[in-house]
């Protein structure tokens, strides 16, 4: 028996909606700032990555915003585009001049921040709430509830939130572990227990403070939530949300869950969005990493040679990608002696070792793998040396 994740289950036959806020929240990361002409180009490769759902900015932020996400909706990106809302009549306005057809109207929820932000208690606050849910309904809107700070609210008043948001005709609660507090096991018990008290939809947002967003989506998913919220490269405040392509790729790997993403695009969107964000992807970040299908440790390289799945879980040609092998200090003998005859060069068993030998000194001196025109060099000196012993 073994405790590997197998692909069976629920998951399978549900249909889980990444609603992408990489435009909204993944810009509230410090120092991000997309132009119109980004914002648009970021919502036409998600839309060609198969994202269906976009929260495309803030209107109540003023008319340039409103103009950027009015760019998006006219430029007819096939996703449902929703405009974040304070919980205001005005911002709701700002969102209907934006061209969006659904809000996320956010209600602090936890007494802490109903009482510090707004000064009100859990009453005007559902009171608020039917107000101006049911002035976006009115309106026309598809309405979302975002219940910011969920995970330190009492559930009980979650419950009340979600019937409040029900009641004016709201499609979706959106459950916000705004600071990061909870863990897998709370983020199940938590939407497990919303879930029993509502039929409406369920999203989970995560962040990702202690590294846990993309664990604490996945247990809400299985816990029944129909909806996350996700950002491209976990951009977002703070140490950022679940990254897209973690969640998209998780779900397809661990549950065969088929989110409608097409993981091949994962690693554009990444690119792009890391461009217009003016931030680098870490070589080793999963799945959309330089790195991530790279080796270079002897045991690895020679396990892959004689059976892939020795070191392969994940098959890179799902995300469009290949493995590849590179030189360095952790190089064992196999690796050297095949790429020496890819390079059709011959080499005896001592050589080899000397070779080995130059290539760790080599890399631990200049850092970094050892390119293929320095293994030849250094092939060239370990033979010539031999043939001259030999003579
Ligand atoms: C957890 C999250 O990600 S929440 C989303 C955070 N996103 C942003 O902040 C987007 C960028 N923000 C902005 O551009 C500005 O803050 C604006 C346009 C939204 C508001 O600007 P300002 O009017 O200058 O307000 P300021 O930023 O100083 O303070 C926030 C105000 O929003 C209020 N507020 C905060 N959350 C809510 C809410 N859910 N519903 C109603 N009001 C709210 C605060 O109480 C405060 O109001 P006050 O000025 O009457 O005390
Ligand atoms: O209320 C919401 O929509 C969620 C807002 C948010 O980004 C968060 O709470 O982290």
């Amino acid at each position: 028996m073994t405790f590997q994740t197998t692909v069976s289950g629920m998951l399978q036959t549900r249909r889980i909606v990444l609603n992408d806020t990489t435009l909204r929240d993944g810009e509230q990361a410090p120092g991000v700032a997309f132009t119109t002409e980004e914002k648009v180009s970021i919502a036409r490769v998600l839309e060609k990555a198969g994202i269906t759902e976009i929260e495309a900015g803030t209107p109540a932020m003023g008319c340039e915003e409103v103009s950027a996400i009015r760019a998006i909706v006219e430029a007819g990106v096939a996703a449902t585009i929703i405009g974040w809302c304070r919980l205001k009549k005005s911002d709701v306005d700002a969102a209907i001049d934006s061209g969006v057809s659904m809000v996320n109207v956010s209600v602090p929820s936890s007494d802490l921040q109903l009482a510090a932000k707004l000064g009100i208690g859990r009453g005007a606050a559902l009171e608020q709430l039917k107000r101006v849910g049911g002035y976006a309904r009115d309106r026309g809107l598809d309405v979302a509830v975002g219940g910011e700070d969920s995970s330190r609210a009492d559930v009980d008043f979650l419950v009340e939130l979600i019937a409040a948001a029900k009641s004016v005709g709201a499609r979706r609660f959106r459950v916000a572990d705004t600071l990061s507090v909870l863990d897998p096991d709370a983020s199940f018990a938590l939407v497990s227990e919303l879930c029993a008290n509502t039929d409406l939809e369920i999203e989970f947002h995560g962040h990702d403070d202690l590294g846990l967003a993309t664990a604490n989506t996945l247990a809400a998913i299985k816990a029944g939530a129909t909806h996350a919220s996700v950002t491209v490269i976990g951009l977002g405040e703070r140490a950022g949300n679940a990254p897209l392509e973690e969640v998209a790729v998780a779900l397809k790997q661990l549950y065969g869950c088929d989110t409608g993403v097409v993981l091949s695009e994962l690693e554009n969107v990444a690119a792009l969005v890391a461009g217009a964000a003016a931030r680098t992807i870490p070589l080793n970040k999963a799945i959309v990493g330089e790195h991530v299908f790279t080796h270079e440790s002897g045991i690895h390289v020679d396990g892959l040679r004689k059976d892939r799945r020795s070191y392969q879980a994940l098959d890179p040609q799902l995300l469009g990608r290949s493995n590849r092998f590179v030189i360095g200090k952790h190089s064992g003998l196999s690796a050297i002696t095949a790429l020496l005859s890819e390079l059709q060069l011959s080499v005896s068993d001592e050589e080899s070792r000397a070779i080995l030998a130059r290539i760790r000194k080599h890399a631990v001196e200049h850092k970094g793998g050892v390119p293929p025109e320095t293994v030849m060099t250094i092939w060239r000196e370990v033979h010539d040396r031999s043939l001259l012993n030999g003579m």
